[in-house]
């Protein structure tokens, strides 16, 4: 748990303040019961009212003592682990900010959501506990066992029985305890990647009235929540009452112990009383280490699943002290590469794939839904490292480059619309962060956002809802694209990103990009043939190769797929052909 000894480095001290706050409280617990024996044996027995007050006085004064400790413990507690939630959550949540792609890909969503929330939680009310209580625990039971032991050496005797026995079951409990907890934490993540798969495909449930099927898959979840919860908390269930027990068996024999011995004259009724209290100081000593071991378990594995995510190595290298000297602004070469995911079958996406872009180049790709375009381009800015070969972003190959330094090269708009709560400004900032506002409008107008952003009555201030619920699917995408080129990238990537918008509007976009953003390079991923068709280079991809590369005309000569492709949307029903869709025809490919 090596993330664990930033924090204690930082709050050892404050620990160790509260420590001995709680061995002032512990001091004062252990005292009481000796001085109420006197009290009973001395005063009560002689009737002597003096000692009686002047005992009862230092009593109260030993609580009020005790009383301090325990305030000073609680606040310290409280300060340190919310302070240490709080930097845990963040150093976290950094962590799975600097983690690629490829180390994100190995965990749930929603198992990162928990471990963020649930599991520091868990961690939190451990480091809590150990400071208010824990940490008393065996302070009090070693002092209750000498102070018992001192008191009355023969009664002593019971706890050599008990002890060990109250021992054995707190051992039990926590070997018990830990594989249960496990299973838990694993069934709250089922639980909670149902809610979060339900919640970003709510309308798609809606549409086609899976209510009751998303009902049932969550109700299994909760379900399977339940019943591992309550069988870990029934196997610890036994442990508790059995240590009372044992402890409250162990009484009884004081008292019954402690009674042949007054009546024999042997002994005084302050020290049984005493005596008594002692044991009940173990007991709740006893009680409070086996609560501790029960947390402790459930913070073990916490500790362990947050591990995880810190412990995950950001495999991407590069060369710390690499400049750029290249002169190529813009150009993309793909040298014989290919790629497959971690964790998959290890069958490549890509493979042996050779392409170049150059700069100010446009580059329409195309091929069948999974033939692995969204993979290639996710390759140049290093969302993903290729498996073999080399991937160059200007002359230079990527692994040297730092993956901060591509990207502020390279503008990307992903398939899956994605932008953040806030105003439409906000979202079109996010590009570039100083951008002014003349840079904001002339993006969105490239992106033929700026005539709808202006007839919302609040125009660029138009506040977006999660995830843009209250925008059309077009509009977004337009918002999106306008984000990418608020950026003024050298390399603009658009995966698919057109699909939601109409063809004229679509048309619009291409052509504002290539009198605006000359120099741009840009790679048009799409689905509709006429998406691409008047590209520079058109690249058609099957099953993770380049099955033909060249413009329009050379491809319905010399490409079969991209005949296929023709034929499938343009060429069977002409008839379903807009006019725009005509219109962006080069000619001679009707
Ligand atoms: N993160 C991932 N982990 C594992 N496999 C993936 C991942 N992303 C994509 N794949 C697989 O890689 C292959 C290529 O997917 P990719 O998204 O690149 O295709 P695509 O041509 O862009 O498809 P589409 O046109 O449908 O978007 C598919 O078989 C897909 O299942």
């Amino acid at each position: 748990m090596q993330f664990l000894h930033k924090y204690k480095r930082k709050y050892w001290k404050l620990f160790s303040a509260a420590f001995a706050f709680l061995m002032l409280e512990a001091m004062c617990d252990l005292l009481l019961p000796t001085v109420m024996a006197e009290l009973i044996d001395i005063g009560v027995a002689n009737k002597d009212m003096n000692t009686v007050l002047r005992l009862g006085g230092l009593m109260l004064l030993i609580t009020a003592v005790g009383a301090l400790g325990a305030t000073g413990r609680n606040i310290l507690a409280t300060h340190v682990s919310q302070r240490f939630a709080a930097e845990l959550r963040s150093d976290l949540f950094r962590k799975i900010q600097s983690l690629s792609f490829e180390n994100i890909d190995k965990f749930d969503r929603a198992a990162l959501v928990t471990r963020l929330t649930n599991d520091v939680t868990q961690v939190q009310n451990f480091v809590n506990g150990l400071m208010r209580i824990f940490a008393k625990a065996p302070l009090l039971c070693i002092g209750a066992l000498i102070m018992a032991v001192r008191l009355n050496p023969e009664l002593s005797v019971v706890l050599t029985v008990v002890i060990p026995i109250v021992g054995l079951l707190i051992f039990m409990n926590m070997k018990v305890g830990f594989p249960f907890f496990l299973k838990v934490q694993k069934a709250l993540d089922r639980v909670n990647s149902v809610m979060r798969e339900y919640l970003s495909g709510v309308r798609v449930v809606r549409a086609f009235n899976r209510f009751d099927y998303e009902v049932d898959k969550f109700d299994q979840a909760n379900q399977e929540y339940q019943s591992r919860s309550t069988i870990a908390m029934r196997a610890m269930a036994v442990f508790s009452p059995a240590i009372t027990m044992t402890v409250n068996l162990g009484i009884v024999a004081v008292i019954w112990l402690g009674g042949l011995r007054v009546s024999a004259g042997n002994m005084q009724v302050g020290h049984i009383v005493a005596f008594v209290n002692y044991m009940t100081q173990i007991l709740f000593a006893l009680m409070t280490i086996s609560m501790v071991f029960n947390m402790f378990v459930r913070a073990k594995a916490s500790t362990g699943r947050i591990d995880e995510v810190f412990s995950q190595e950001n495999g991407m290298e590069w060369d710390r002290g690499f400049v750029s000297e290249t002169p190529i602004k813009g150009r993309v070469d793909f040298e014989n590469v290919s790629f497959s995911y971690a964790g998959t079958s290890g069958l490549p996406v890509i493979r042996n794939l050779t392409l170049t872009c150059l700069p100010g180049e446009t580059v329409g790709i195309i091929g069948s839904t999974g033939s692995g375009k969204s993979s290639l381009v996710a390759l140049i800015p290093r969302f993903y490292d290729a498996s073999s070969g080399v991937v160059k972003v200007n002359g230079e190959d990527v692994r040297q480059m730092d993956p901060h330094r591509i990207r502020e090269k390279i503008a990307i708009v992903p398939q899956k619309t994605m932008l953040f709560t806030g105003s439409v400004r906000d979202n079109i900032k996010f590009g570039k962060e100083d951008a002014s506002m003349e840079e904001i409008e002339n993006a969105a107008r490239m992106a033929d956002a700026h005539g709808f952003i202006t007839s919302f009555p609040e125009g660029y201030e138009t506040q977006l809802g999660q995830h843009g619920v209250n925008f059309s699917g077009g509009q977004k995408q337009r918002v999106s694209i306008a984000r990418a080129l608020v950026r003024q990238p050298e390399i603009l990537i658009l995966d698919d990103c057109t699909s939601a918008v109409d063809v004229t509007t679509e048309s619009n976009i291409k052509q504002a990009l290539k009198t605006y953003a000359k120099g741009l390079t840009c790679l048009i991923i799409a689905q509709r043939i006429t998406s691409v068709m008047d590209a520079d280079k058109i690249v058609v991809m099957d099953e993770g190769q380049v099955v033909g590369m060249g413009k329009h005309d050379e491809l319905m000569k010399s490409c079969g797929v991209y005949q296929e492709i023709f034929q499938s949307q343009l060429g069977r029903e002409p008839s379903k052909i807009t006019n725009e869709q005509y219109s962006t025809v080069p000619k001679g490919a009707e």
